[in-house]
């Protein structure tokens, strides 16, 4: 059953450029979805608008059935259930980790409130910061608290906002693989945004492209990845190479086969050496280049080199 219904959503904020245009999108309820699309696509608006912080023009928000209002429609914008958690994490600076934490639940029993606490930094892993401030924390931790705080009334929804933007990239992956541990153990649904294909990949199995304000496409990534209704769903996965002389086909350089003797002929002009493999710039005789990637490492910038492809990995047409 539907749980989250974003009906028809438009949204301006001059009355003039739309920032979002018919978005519709459905959850399920503990449903996790990664929701990516380029800087100034909408992402934040959208988040804004389903937690009852932003109005929008036209169109609905439902959460379990409940219709979402503007936030001028409300004495306090905004609802409990609803969580938005932000890149900049929003802590109070003179609080601990656990004043932090429970400062949500300040109107609630003593006994909950120590309960759900001591829960929430046990599945964060912060009962040994639990007297620290903000400061004394790094980034990774800090952000661990925030979402921490948004989780402490238990929502129904948590939002996030391209939270972990300021964290490198090793404390990003292990942050993103143990919440999505604990999303599954809370039964949480989870819209979580994101310009990044990885971050987007390591929190769920559900994409949501968005694109100018508009939802582009969703699925599995292989889905999209195999199928993509667009140049940027499909170009959101890899490179794409140009099929001579069929409009808009392509080929994914990891569709390529390289050969030292026979195939298609162009000359190696570069070599990138990346974590699986040696991306290469080939050049074509006509001067026409592809991007291609040698698994085994054997070529090198001036080499002879052959090319072969299955017909059936080509993708397109493609706009
Ligand atoms: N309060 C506002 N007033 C006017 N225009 C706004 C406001 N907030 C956002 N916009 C504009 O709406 C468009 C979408 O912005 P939004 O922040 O929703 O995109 P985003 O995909 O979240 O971008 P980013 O990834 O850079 O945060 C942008 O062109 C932005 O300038």
């Amino acid at each position: 059953m539907t749980y989250l219904k974003i009906d028809k959503l438009q949204k301006s904020y001059d009355g003039e450029i739309p920032v979002l245009k018919d978005f519709s999108l459905q959850l399920e309820k503990g449903q996790v979805v990664s929701v990516i699309g380029e800087s100034g696509s909408g992402k934040s608006t959208l988040l804004k608008i389903v937690a009852g912080l932003e109005s929008r023009n036209t169109g609905e928000v439902f959460l379990n059935g409940a219709r979402i209002s503007n936030p001028k429609e409300q004495l306090i914008p905004g609802y409990d259930e609803i969580q938005l958690v932000y890149q900049d994490y929003h802590l109070y600076p003179s609080s601990s980790v656990e004043e932090n934490i429970a400062r949500p639940l300040l109107l609630y029993d003593k006994s909950y409130k120590i309960e759900r606490l001591n829960l929430i930094l046990r599945l964060l892993g912060l009962e040994k910061f639990r007297h620290k401030l903000p400061r004394q924390l790094s980034g990774g931790q800090q952000q661990k608290v925030a979402i921490g705080k948004a989780l402490s009334i238990e929502p129904q929804l948590l939002l996030l906002d391209e939270p972990f933007s300021s964290l490198d990239t090793i404390q990003r992956r292990e942050l993103i693989a143990e919440l999505r541990v604990m999303f599954q153990k809370l039964g949480i649904t989870v819209l979580f945004v994101t310009h990044d294909l990885d971050d987007a990949l390591q929190m769920s199995n559900e994409l949501v492209l968005i694109q100018k304000g508009k939802l582009i496409q969703k699925g599995h990534p292989e889905q999209i990845f195999s199928k993509p209704k667009n140049i940027y769903a499909a170009k959101l996965f890899s490179h794409l190479n140009p099929i001579p002389d069929k409009k808009s086909i392509f080929i994914r350089p990891s569709d390529v086969q390289l050969f030292k003797t026979s195939g298609k002929p162009a000359k190696v002009i570069q070599k990138k050496y990346l974590v699986h493999f040696n991306q290469l710039t080939v050049q074509f005789q006509n001067g026409k280049t592809w991007e291609v990637e040698d698994k085994k490492r054997i070529f090198l910038p001036g080499d002879r080199i052959f090319l072969k492809w299955e017909r059936d990995r080509e993708i397109g047409p493609i706009k």
